[in-house]
């Protein structure tokens, strides 16, 4: 068996929502997945893990990466190659940091390049969103920064969200796992008149925040009434964590994506101390986490070879 050709490309994390945008507004972080994708010139799949966790991600063709490298041989009328691809795990898997974006972005990026690069980058991204179901977390993973994505006519319109230096993601990972498909099935499927306004207002207010730092704007923007309200049952000691990020400064604190990761946005002189009070809410309600102050992730979606 003899390498063709190998194209390595890097993912970073993305918490999704921040709060008021549910499902259409996004960030990637400072946190990274590699996958390495050998096209051979016979055999079939082989995949290959590697980082914590490895054991519970798929080896078969029913891994996600691989369904995204299929997805665009199918897309552009090719047959698959014999490919190993190699995973090295940096996003904790089912967290609501992205993981599932990270596998759709580097499978189709990869596929792409192996292909000799038949689609832009739009269509990739069309691509991704269509197979997560929700542009927030696949687009800031593809595009880096923070996104916001809604509908056209001709099918997205994406904007850069411009964040303020000052303000730092704090994440705070717990030791067990929330499926966004689980997560999702608790939401209801209509809202009232004033959920919807205020969602509308604060994200808004959320867009305007980010963009100047401005704390008062953050305090208040940082609110949700879409999707927080049904899934806080679902995080155990959320109420502790929440209250003793506020209460160490933090501008506000949200479910990062569908959860369990909890999220505070926090002015640098706090991160510190804002990590610790996380950690140790966490700590006393018997839950073990890993809490760290990430930065925004600018160049999105990488690739070499
Ligand atoms: N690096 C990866 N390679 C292959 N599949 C992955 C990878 N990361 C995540 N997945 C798949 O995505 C699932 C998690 O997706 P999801 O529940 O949406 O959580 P997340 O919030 O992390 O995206 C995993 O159980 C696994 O099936
Ligand atoms: N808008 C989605 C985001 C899911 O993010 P993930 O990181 O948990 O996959 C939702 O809230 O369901």
């Amino acid at each position: 068996m003899s390498v063709i050709s190998t194209i390595t490309v890097k993912v970073p994390a993305t918490t999704a929502n921040l709060g008021p945008g549910f499902d259409c507004i996004g960030a990637a972080l400072t946190l990274y997945n590699k996958f390495k994708f050998t096209h051979l010139d016979e055999g079939g799949l082989i995949i290959d893990v590697t980082g914590a966790e490895a054991e519970r991600v798929q080896t078969d063709e029913s891994n996600l990466l691989y369904q995204a490298f299929l997805k665009l041989y199918q897309y552009i009328g090719q047959t698959p190659p014999p490919v190993k691809m190699a995973i090295e795990l940096g996003v904790p898997l089912a967290r609501g940091l992205g993981s599932s974006a990270t596998a759709i972005v580097g499978g189709l990026v990869g596929a792409n390049q192996l292909a000799g690069a038949p689609l832009s980058q739009l269509e990739v991204m069309k691509l991704a969103i269509a197979m997560e179901g929700h542009p927030d977390n696949v687009v800031p993973a593809l595009l880096g920064g923070c996104r916001l994505a809604a509908t056209s006519a001709d099918g997205w319109e994406v904007c850069d969200i411009p964040w303020h230096s000052d303000i730092i993601p704090v994440v705070a990972i717990p030791d067990f796992e929330l499926s966004t498909s689980e997560a999702r099935q608790v939401l209801p499927t209509e809202f009232s008149r004033a959920d919807a306004i205020f969602n509308t207002a604060h994200l808004g207010l959320l867009l305007r925040g980010l963009e100047t730092g401005q704390g008062e704007w953050l305090r208040a923007a940082l609110q949700d009434r879409l999707h927080q309200p049904y899934r806080q049952a679902l995080i155990p000691g959320y109420d502790a964590v929440k209250g003793a990020a506020l209460a160490a400064g933090a501008y506000g604190m949200v479910i990062s994506g569908a959860g369990p990761t909890l999220l505070a946005l926090v002015d640098r002189l706090h991160s510190q101390s804002v990590e610790a009070a996380m950690l140790s809410a966490w700590q006393s309600v018997g839950i073990i986490a890993v809490v760290r102050s990430l930065s925004l992730d600018t160049q999105g979606a990488s690739y070499q070879g």
